[in-house]
C-alpha cells in the first residue's frame, strides 16, 4: 500500500539533500526563466501574464525547431537521410504543440487585450527573430525582414543565415549527389534569394512518386517536408484568425495593416513543386 489516508508515502530512496549535487532548479535554470515574466501595465493587468507566456513558450519551442533544422541541414549534407527524417519528425510534433498552444491565447477576449494593448507599443511577433531564422531555413528568404533588426547581434545571424542553403537546398544537393538528374539551374541557384518554383524539377519528382516503392526513403522525406509546410501553414493560419477574433482589422503595432497583411502569407509556399508532382499523378482505372 502506498496510499495511506489519501496522502502518498515518499519512498525511502527519495532525496532530499542538495547541497553538495545537481537539483531541479538548478540544473534547468528556474530562477532565470521564472524571473523573465515582466509585464508592463500599471496597475498590472491580469492578462498579461498569459500574453507574456504564451509568447515565450512559443520562442522556446522556436529555439528547439531552429536546433533541430540545423541539425537536418547537416544530417542530409553528410547523406544522413533517415537520421534527418527522425528529426523533421520531431519538428513536425513541436509544430503540433505550437498550433494547438492558440486556443488558450484564444482565451484573451476582445476588450481584456484592448485594456493593455497599448503598452506593446510598436513591439510585434514581426520582429521574431527565431520565427524569422525558421522562414530563412525553409527557404521563405527575404532581405528586408533583416531590416528590423538593424544595430541588433540577431542582423549579423539573420544575414549568415540568409547566404546559407535552406532545408530543401540541402535535400536536392543530397539527391543530386545519389544520381537524380537534378537540373543545375537548382543547384547552382543563389540561396540568397528566395526560392521559386523550378518547374524543370518536376520530371525528377515524378519518377519518385511514380514508383514510391522504389525510392521509399526519398519518398518520404518528400512527404515529410510536404506535412512540414503544412503545419507551419497551419500555424500562421491559426494566428491570423486569433488575430482577427482579437484586434478585427485595427493596424498591427508592428504598422502592417494587420490580418490583410497576415492573410497574404498564406500564399507562400516553401515546397512548390512538392505539391504541382501530385497533378502530375495519373488517375489509374480499372
Ligand atoms: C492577441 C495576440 C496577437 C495579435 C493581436 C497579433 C497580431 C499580429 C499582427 C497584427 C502582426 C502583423 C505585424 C504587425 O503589424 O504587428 C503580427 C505578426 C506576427 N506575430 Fe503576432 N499577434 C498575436 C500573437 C502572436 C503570438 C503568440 C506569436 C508567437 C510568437 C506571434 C508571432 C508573430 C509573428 C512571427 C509575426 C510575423 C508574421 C509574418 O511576418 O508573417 N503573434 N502579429
Ligand atoms: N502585433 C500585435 C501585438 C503583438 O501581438 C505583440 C506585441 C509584442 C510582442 C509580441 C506580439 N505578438 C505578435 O505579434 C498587435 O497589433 O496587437
Amino acid at each position: 500500500m502506498t496510499i495511506h489516508d489519501g496522502v502518498r508515502d515518499l519512498e525511502g530512496g527519495i532525496k532530499t539533500d542538495f547541497s553538495t549535487s545537481m537539483d531541479y532548479g538548478t540544473y534547468l535554470d528556474l530562477d532565470t526563466l521564472l524571473s523573465a515574466q515582466s509585464p508592463v501595465s500599471r496597475p498590472e493587468h491580469h492578462d498579461e501574464l498569459l500574453f507574456i507566456i504564451q509568447h515565450q513558450t512559443t520562442e522556446l519551442w522556436l529555439k528547439l525547431v531552429l536546433h533541430e533544422l540545423r541539425a537536418v541541414r547537416e544530417y542530409l549534407d553528410a547523406d544522413r537521410l533517415t537520421r534527418a527524417l527522425k528529426t523533421l519528425s520531431r519538428v513536425k510534433h513541436i509544430q503540433r504543440t505550437l498550433a494547438e498552444q492558440w486556443s488558450v491565447l484564444a482565451t484573451l477576449t476582445p476588450a481584456e487585450y484592448a485594456e493593455f494593448r497599448s503598452v506593446l507599443g510598436p513591439s510585434s511577433g514581426f520582429q521574431s527573430y527565431q520565427y524569422r531564422a525558421i522562414e530563412f531555413l525553409l527557404g521563405n528568404k527575404n532581405a528586408r525582414m533583416l531590416e528590423v533588426f538593424a544595430g541588433t547581434p540577431q542582423h549579423a545571424e539573420l544575414e549568415a543565415l540568409l547566404h546559407e542553403p535552406t532545408v530543401y537546398d540541402c535535400f536536392l544537393r543530397l539527391l543530386a549527389r545519389r544520381g537524380y538528374p537534378i537540373p543545375d539551374s537548382v543547384l547552382q541557384r543563389d540561396v540568397a534569394e528566395a526560392w521559386v518554383e523550378h518547374p524543370e524539377l518536376l520530371p525528377v519528382l515524378k519518377t519518385v512518386y511514380e514508383d514510391v516503392d522504389g525510392h521509399w526513403d526519398v519518398y518520404e522525406a518528400c512527404e515529410t517536408l510536404v506535412d512540414i509546410e503544412d503545419a507551419f501553414q497551419f500555424w500562421r493560419f491559426r494566428h491570423m484568425s486569433t488575430v482577427q477574433r482579437t484586434i478585427g482589422f485595427k493596424r498591427g503595432t508592428g504598422g502592417s495593416s494587420g490580418v490583410g497583411f497576415l492573410k497574404r502569407a498564406l500564399d507562400l509556399t516553401f515546397f512548390p513543386e512538392l505539391i504541382s508532382v501530385r497533378t502530375e499523378i495519373e488517375d489509374l482505372r480499372d
